[in-house]
């Protein structure tokens, strides 16, 4: 039986790391590991148990005592802690406005990475996030940084919120994604940046489909390999 291969997708917020995760994942029958979910879980326990978003020794202690699950489901991934579906409630504007915050904690940061191996460790596994191809699978066979115009990326998750119910206009949108960007991008514990080994994609102009075949076909090639 084939092994299959690491691949990891980084990028900023809504360049669709995701979208293409899951669907490079379903075509090549690996797992599909969505880490930015396991922030997103983090911080809303943390926001619900009224825990400083700042405090990285009371986040990594309620880490430690927590269990968040990722399960595959048709539409992606369900995502629970301590058994409660929180698929939905992880994507309210209230987490996404101090998810960063959460995973700049370095301890934080360190717990995560452990989980995201572990996770991993089967092979055949598509991870999308931030640091997964500096950090987490510095080895993947296949690393890939997305990313988009930040006009176009706030378009894309206006299109998303509103199918959601989400009400937040272009301009709102334009500056929590730059906000997040520079957060993410400008902090300490592992940065989001590109790994030198990676192929970098300006998803601007491509459509879900153009984006999803490109990946699929550096994937089989180094899958020969
Ligand atoms: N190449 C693309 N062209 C148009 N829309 C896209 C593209 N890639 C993703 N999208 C859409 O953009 C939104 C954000 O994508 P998502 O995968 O959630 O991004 P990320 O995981 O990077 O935050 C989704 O609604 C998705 O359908
Ligand atoms: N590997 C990862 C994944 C996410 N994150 C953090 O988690 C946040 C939410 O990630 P996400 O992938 O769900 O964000 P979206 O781009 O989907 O909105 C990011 O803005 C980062 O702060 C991270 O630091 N490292």
């Amino acid at each position: 039986m084939e092994i299959g291969i690491q691949i990891a997708i980084d990028g900023p917020a809504a360049a669709g790391k995701s979208t293409i995760a899951k669907i490079t994942a379903n075509k090549l029958g690996y797992t599909y590991i969505d880490t930015g979910a396991m922030y997103r879980a983090l911080t809303y326990k943390a926001l619900k148990e009224h825990i400083d978003v700042y405090d990285d020794e009371a986040l990594s202690q309620l880490l430690s005592r927590i269990v968040i699950e990722l399960s595959p489901a048709e539409e992606g991934q369900i995502v629970r802690v301590e058994g409660e579906d929180v698929t939905e409630a992880i994507r309210s504007q209230e987490v996404t406005s101090n998810v960063s915050a959460v995973a700049a904690q370095p301890q934080v940061r360190e717990m995560m990475v452990e989980k995201q191996r572990l996770l991993a460790n089967s092979k055949g596994v598509v991870m999308d996030g931030r640091d997964i191809g500096t950090a987490v699978l510095p080895n993947a066979e296949l690393k890939i940084y997305m990313t988009a115009s930040v006009e176009e990326r706030a378009a894309r998750r206006f299109v998303e919120n509103t199918k959601r119910g989400i009400d937040r206009s272009m301009e709102q949108l334009c500056q929590d994604i730059a906000n997040r960007d520079k957060a993410d991008m400008e902090r300490i514990a592992s940065p989001l940046k590109q790994a030198d080994d990676a192929i970098f994609i300006d998803t601007t102009s491509m459509s879900i489909e153009q984006v999803a075949d490109t990946i699929i076909q550096h994937a089989e090639k180094r899958k020969g390999r």
